[in-house]
């Protein structure tokens, strides 16, 4: 209230707060003293108003004063008050009355050179200010603005000296200093020429600073403009020359001489990481550059050049990978952002790496982890799919791989901490929240396939502290972090990386898959064979085992093949094109490995010969492949071939039967008629592509039944073998013949070849090969002789050693013991098989089963 008493606006107030030294006069004094306030009467100056404001901070240096005893002057108007507030030991009132007493003066404002300024920056004027009287300060400092400035001036002239401009300048001051007669200048003409700048008041000094101003500028203008800095350079010795004409002084030629010091010009900071990060195109590390190259290339022609695609965001869909499924384009993460950016997770403590808890450490010593991988990849191959330590789902390192970092692609963990190095970007996973699942993870960069995402870490514990910490710490839980990890240990992700927020879906994009690094077992999240896209959501199938049934949960991952709860995979067979690419692999070389060499992974990389047995692995891998591609293509061949030459018999056959039935009605009565008349030689059509030819010899007279003699000396198997199916066929041809036109020519006679038989026929170098090799029976007979000639269909070569001369009564004989032995005639036309009965024994005849032929490999094919 005191403060407010003392209103400072009143001008009896005003007169009555100043103070003077004595004998000064009251109306220069009033005229020049402070106001009590900072909101000065308009009447004042605005000078006024910057003196009340900065003798807030003289308070204590003029305090002394006050104590000296200095008149204070009673002012008329208000003659109590002042010895009031003095006597009235308040601090406050005294200070402030103490304050105004003092006269203080801005020298700036003297000078003529105070501008208005917000008090708060005019703090800083201080050391302009000078306290007491005028004439006193007039005295002391003589010429304050001078010396302020020419200091000030000093300082920046002779840093300002090097520039050529300025020295320029300095030059010609100190040669008009030299002809002003001055005592004060030294020998020094620089130094004389400083001060006489200094001197030479604001005017100069301004002036100066600003023709320093402008050669800056222009030197930076001309800096980032090549053109303008060339003509600069062009114009430097021109210039130069001039001042060398003007000044004799050496050292200043030296300066001069100098390249002015350019600026350099701004360059475009691109950013190199963010949008499109882990989206690169062009360049791989990990590749050499002939392969990068070569990679450019290949996308580079799979382009469209009228409408490119979005900038690397569909570079996933240019891959050449089959196993990719083509997905529609996305905008990128930063582009669209359906949620908000960071969710602080409560509770969660992090770890960056496995931590061994309790027992499990000892327990994981214990067990025997020997069995250690080691490659032999070449440069060239850079440990790709067919690395071993990768199919056995080992990092490489300087330890078990040949290669270099650079050129190994199979250290995907030391990958993964390169990468958790960079920005947020390059790490590429942030926690999301989802609808109905909790917390989720989605990718903020692309993962090509099979790329590592993040590691699975926490604390690894033993199954008694599992149990233990579900029954005790877990109870009340909704969600667990535990993951079987080894045969006996457990990794719990309660404390751990960001995996143990990615979620399960019965149609996953990615996989959890248990590597070996540097000796120790990590578990880490890979892409999936499609890869992942910027925002996706990162998944996985947990195959979950709920132990109890109220721990089953309902899955709500939403897509098409959900399995409706969180439980174990449906145990199906196993689809070898559904499998994903580094689980077959795994799985597939597992196998392999251990046919191979029958004992396991642990014996493949026995210490004694690895590189050989490495060696020998992938030969012999390579090898049996070859092998049986070799085979199954052939077999396939071979199977195509019969099929089309059965296809071509079976049309032959039918135009011959339709031709026979053609002839049976027509020439019925001619052949009747002219039954004696036989023609010698039936030959079928040679257009078809397997030419039929079969000779048969018929006996000229007419044969009864039963009269044929049975067969002597037939030589071996091929006789045997073909006798199985043609002599009786031919038999029973003849016999139809002759029973229905006995003296008929068989010229229209069709063999009795089944598709099956021809298939056979096909087959070179087989088991059954011999048994429809050409059979020639001639005999002599009555009737003279009658040919049927069936030709190799593919060799038409006409044995002559198979050719066996039987009596007609003979072949009669024998035809007559097989049609009343056998049941020939009940028989089907398209059997190829011979009826046994014909062989009582069987003994030496090959047991063919009806309609089944041999394939190359000597086994029977199924049934045409
Ligand atoms: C390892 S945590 C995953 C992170 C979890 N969402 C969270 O918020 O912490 C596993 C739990 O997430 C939930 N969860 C994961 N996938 C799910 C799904 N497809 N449907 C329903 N709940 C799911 C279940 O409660 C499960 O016990």
């Amino acid at each position: 209230m005191a403060d407010r008493n003392t209103s400072p606006s009143s001008t009896a107030s005003l007169h009555s707060l100043v103070t003077a030294p004595a004998g000064k006069d009251l109306d220069s004094r009033t005229s020049t003293a402070s106001p009590p306030t900072s909101t000065p009467p308009t009447s004042l100056g605005d000078e006024a108003s910057i003196l009340s404001e900065t003798s807030k901070m003289e308070v204590i240096e003029t305090r002394e004063e006050v104590s000296t005893p200095r008149a204070v002057l009673p002012s008329p108007t208000a003659p109590q008050s002042a010895p009031d507030a003095s006597s009235d030991s308040a601090p406050r009132r005294a200070m402030r009355n103490t304050r105004k007493s003092v006269v203080t003066y801005n020298v700036q404002i003297l000078a003529g050179t105070a501008i208005h300024t917000p008090t708060k920056y005019l703090e800083k004027h201080h050391e302009n200010v000078v306290h007491g009287d005028i004439q006193e300060v007039i005295k002391t400092n003589p010429t304050p603005p001078k010396k302020h400035v020419g200091k000030r001036r000093t300082k920046s002239v002779s840093a300002d000296l090097e520039d050529p401009a300025e020295q320029q300048l300095a030059s010609e001051a100190a040669q008009a200093a030299q002809r002003r007669t001055s005592t004060r200048l030294g020998n020094d003409l620089r130094r004389a020429a400083l001060e006489n700048l200094g001197g030479a008041g604001v005017a100069v000094a301004n002036t100066i600073s600003a023709g320093k101003e402008f050669v800056q500028k222009t030197l930076k203008r001309s800096a980032s403009d090549s053109r303008l800095r060339s003509s600069f350079r062009s114009a430097a010795p021109q210039s130069s020359k001039f001042k060398e004409d003007s000044s004799s002084d050496e050292d200043e030629e030296e300066e001069e001489e100098k390249e002015p010091e350019y600026f350099k010009p701004k360059t475009k900071q691109w950013l190199k990481q963010g949008l499109y990060v882990g989206q690169e195109r062009g360049f791989d590390a990990r590749f050499t550059e002939k392969r990068n190259r070569a990679r450019r290339e290949a996308r580079r022609a799979k382009e469209s050049k009228v409408l490119p695609l979005p900038l690397f965001a569909t570079e996933i869909q240019l891959e050449s990978n089959p196993r990719i499924v083509y997905q529609s384009f996305k905008l990128p993460y930063d582009v669209y952002n359906p949620l908000p950016r960071k969710v602080k997770v409560d509770g969660w403590v992090k770890l960056n790496r496995n931590r061994f808890i309790g027992d499990a450490s000892a327990l994981w010593k214990r067990e025997k982890h020997g069995d250690a991988s080691q490659c032999f990849c070449d440069p060239e191959d850079g440990c790709g799919e067919t690395c071993h330590n990768r199919i056995m789902a080992y990092e490489c390192d300087e330890t078990n791989c040949p290669l270099t970092p650079e050129q190994c692609n199979n250290r995907p963990f030391a990958q993964l901490k390169k990468r958790a190095k960079g920005n947020g970007y390059d790490y590429g996973v942030e926690v999301m929240e989802t609808e109905g699942k909790g917390y989720g993870v989605r990718a903020m960069r692309c993962f090509e396939p099979h790329q590592i995402i993040v590691e699975y870490a926490g604390e690894i514990i033993t199954q008694d502290e599992c149990e233990r910490r579900m029954k005790q710490i877990y109870k009340k839980d909704k969600c667990y972090y535990l993951m079987s990890f080894d045969n006996k240990m457990i990794i719990d992700a309660t404390r751990g990386t960001i995996a143990r927020f990615v979620n399960h879906s019965c149609e996953p994009n990615c996989e959890m898959i248990k590597w070996t690094v540097g000796g120790e077992p990590r578990m880490a999240l890979f892409a999936g064979s499609r890869g992942i896209m910027t925002g996706e959501e990162l998944t996985y199938d947990y195959n979950f085992d709920p132990f109890s049934l109220k721990n089953i949960q309902e899955c709500r991952c939403g897509t098409k093949s959900c399995r409706g709860v969180l439980g174990p995979k449906p145990k199906k067979p196993a689809n070898h094109e559904e499998r994903s690419l580094p689980s077959a692999l795994l799985a597939g070389a597992k196998r392999k490995l251990q046919d191979v060499f029958g004992g396991g992974r642990g014996s493949v990389s026995a210490p004694n010969s690895p590189k050989k047995r490495m060696v020998a692995t992938s030969a012999m891998t390579k090898a049996r492949n070859a092998l049986a591609q070799n085979e199954a293509e052939r077999e396939r061949a071979t199977r195509e071939a019969e099929a089309h030459a059965a296809m071509i018999a079976s049309r032959e056959i039918r135009a011959m039967q339709r031709r026979k039935a053609l002839a049976t009605s027509k020439r019925g009565r001619l052949l009747h008629k002219a039954s004696t008349a036989a023609k010698p030689t039936v030959r079928t059509s040679k257009k078809t592509v397997i030419n039929l030819k079969r000779k048969v010899t018929a006996p000229r007279t007419a044969p009864k039944p039963g009269a044929l003699k049975p067969v002597k000396n037939l030589p071996g198997k091929a006789v045997k073998g073909s006798l199985l199916q043609r002599p009786s066929k031919a038999a029973h041809l003849l016999s139809r013949h002759r029973s229905a036109t006995p003296e008929s020519s068989s010229e229209e006679e069709s063999p009795n070849i089944t598709p099956a038989s021809l298939r056979s026929a096909n087959k070179k170098a087989t088991p059954n090969r011999k048994a429809i090799k050409p059979l020639k029976l001639s005999k002599a007979g009555k009737l003279g002789q009658r040919t049927l000639e069936v030709p190799d269909s593919e060799s038409e070569v006409e044995s002559d050693s198979e050719e066996e001369e039987v009596p007609d009564s003979d072949v009669d004989a024998e035809y007559g013991k097989a049609v009343a032995k056998s049941k020939f005639h009940g028989k089907k036309k398209g059997s190829a098989s011979a009826p046994r009965g014909i062989h009582k024994t069987g003994a030496g005849v090959a047991k063919i089963p009806r309609g089944r032929v041999r394939n190359s490999r000597g086994r029977y094919e199924k049934k045409a």
